[in-house]
């Protein structure tokens, strides 16, 4: 079951986007929902422009898609079409506990046959300002080769689906609250070394990259999120505070929100 929040009114708390809230009894209804949103948008992209690019966090997101690896999406879904990028990645060595890439290997790549030249890893032997350069670099010599287009309004690549995570502080990739790469304006990736969050070293897409994607998926689940979406989607923040990271969050296309119970227990 489900509700979906007005959109118009959603709209207006989000700037541009289109912003639908979508509640489920539980975590389980949530994974259901997104294999079915992913692997509709797949068909979708595919149709209209022959493959889909789609942007991975890390966190409790790889486990949340779990369902996408079964019947029937593992066959419907025409994996040899999909590009794989990641909004956030700790830099740390790929074969790392503390890597998104070895979490999105280990929970999702391993089991559908997505070419291993369309996965865009960072080059864990860098340092964190070397990788997200190059991670960049490489983001440009995609658009030369016009395998990502640049978003017409904003001049920034746009991706087809970013599926985003939310920390309890309002974090969303390695933007978070406190740190300033949240304001980065003119880079396409850039790099952090005191992550608030563990591990300290971390490469990140910047907001101009993230809101020029088409659609958006922020997934949150469990109650310890519950404040947090309370203020994102709900109450707010008093007049004159720092929006939270996760409220910057508008792509050019639509923004859908997919919270089971516990996550969205405190909006009213
Ligand atoms: O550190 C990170 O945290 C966020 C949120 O993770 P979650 O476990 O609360 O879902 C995640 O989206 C990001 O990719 C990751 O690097």
């Amino acid at each position: 079951t489900n509700f979906i929040a007005s959109p118009a009114s959603m709209a207006l708390a989000h700037g541009k986007s289109k912003t639908t809230i979508l509640k489920f009894d539980s975590e389980e209804d949530v994974a259901v929902a997104l294999a079915k949103y992913t692997a509709d948008l797949s068909e979708k992209y595919i149709r209209e422009k022959g493959s889909i690019s789609v942007v991975l966090s890390g966190g409790t997101l790889i486990d949340t898609m779990r369902k996408l690896v079964e019947s029937p999406y593992k066959e419907s879904v025409d994996w040899s079409k999909w590009l794989i990028f990641w909004v956030d990645e700790r830099v740390v060595p790929l074969t790392s506990d503390d890597s998104n890439y070895k979490l999105a290997y280990d929970g999702f790549l391993s089991k559908v046959p997505i070419p291993s030249s369309n996965i865009y890893a960072i080059n864990d032997k860098l340092s964190p300002e070397g990788a997200a350069k190059d991670y960049e670099a490489r983001l440009k010599h995609l658009v030369v080769s016009k395998i990502i287009p640049l978003s017409n309004a904003s001049g920034f690549p746009k991706f087809d689906l970013m599926l985003l995570g939310m920390g309890p502080d309002g974090h969303v990739a390695s933007l978070f609250p406190n740190r300033p790469q949240r304001y980065e304006k003119k880079r396409w990736v850039t790099f952090i070394t005191d992550s608030p969050k563990p591990p300290p070293p971390r490469i990140t897409f910047t907001f101009p990259v993230i809101n020029s994607s088409s659609d958006i998926a922020m997934v949150v689940t469990g109650a310890e999120l519950a404040d947090t979406v309370n203020i994102a989607l709900g109450d707010g923040l008093p007049p004159d505070s720092i929006p939270l990271p996760s409220m910057e969050v508008s792509p050019e296309g639509e923004l859908k929100w997919f919270l089971d119970k516990d996550a969205a227990s405190k909006l009213k």
